[in-house]
């Protein structure tokens, strides 16, 4: 699939499920929660479909084991706040980059491309496990859930990265794994690219319509540069 990327001064990628595969310690840290609360653990594959739309509604979904749950705050306010303590102990024990992003990400910097992370994942865990991952340093700015007023797909994340860098919208591109990534794109006015591995509530990606599918982030380098051509 071909997209115009003749204009891009930027890209902004989003984290779980795109430069990291984080569901492994989101598990552990869910389970533990559940655990307390005396209740069965959650499949890995399962806690993996939930992410995407912020912590909060992990834990949401997690209570109720729906998608759409909702246990009432009495229930969500504490659970979420064990939550952040479990997960921040081991954020990065068992999370890992997809094969490509560290290959991807250099190849973009190269190009003297900016880039950014947009995560729906709050900044405290973002920041940490982007650092022991070793790819903090490419990031211009990390923008997390809780850095604007409205998370991904509201549009007000991208567009504070965006302000961040000194860059428009028309210029700029968005890589992610999820609808949510596409909706976002969509609302700020940004071409989106998505990778197929990420976890998109267990839906194929294709079914949101991106501009362009990558197999891995390694592929992007050789189509930014292309751009000039
Ligand atoms: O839901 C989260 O916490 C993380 O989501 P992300 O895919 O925006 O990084
Ligand atoms: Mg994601």
């Amino acid at each position: 699939m071909k997209a115009d990327l003749s204009r891009i001064r930027a890209v902004l990628y989003d984290l779980d499920g795109t430069l990291v595969d984080s569901a492994p310690d989101l598990a552990v840290a869910v389970n533990r929660v559940l655990a307390d609360l005396g209740q069965q653990p959650r499949e890995e594959n399962e806690i993996r479909r939930w992410v995407g739309n912020g912590a909060r509604r992990l834990i949401m979904r997690a209570l109720t084991g729906e998608h759409e749950g909702d246990p009432g705050d009495e229930h969500t306010d504490p659970a979420l706040e064990q939550f952040f303590e479990y997960y921040g102990e081991r954020v990065a024990e068992r999370s890992r980059l997809y094969p490509g992003v560290a290959e991807g990400i250099a190849g973009v910097a190269e190009l003297g491309i900016a880039q950014a992370v947009v995560t729906n994942k709050p900044r405290r865990f973002a920041e940490p496990l982007l650092e022991t991952l070793g790819i903090r340093r490419y990031m211009a700015t990390v923008v997390g859930g809780e850095c604007a007023p409205v998370k991904k797909p509201d549009p007000a994340p991208l567009r504070l990265a965006l302000e961040r860098l000194g860059v428009e919208p028309a210029q700029a591109l968005m890589v992610g794994d999820s609808a949510v990534d596409v909706g976002a794109a969509r609302n700020t006015g940004m071409k989106v690219i998505c990778v197929p591995y990420g976890y998109n509530a267990g839906n194929a990606i294709e079914d949101a319509f991106p501009d362009a599918m990558v197999k891995s982030l390694a592929e992007i380098p050789a189509m930014l540069r292309s751009r000039a051509a």
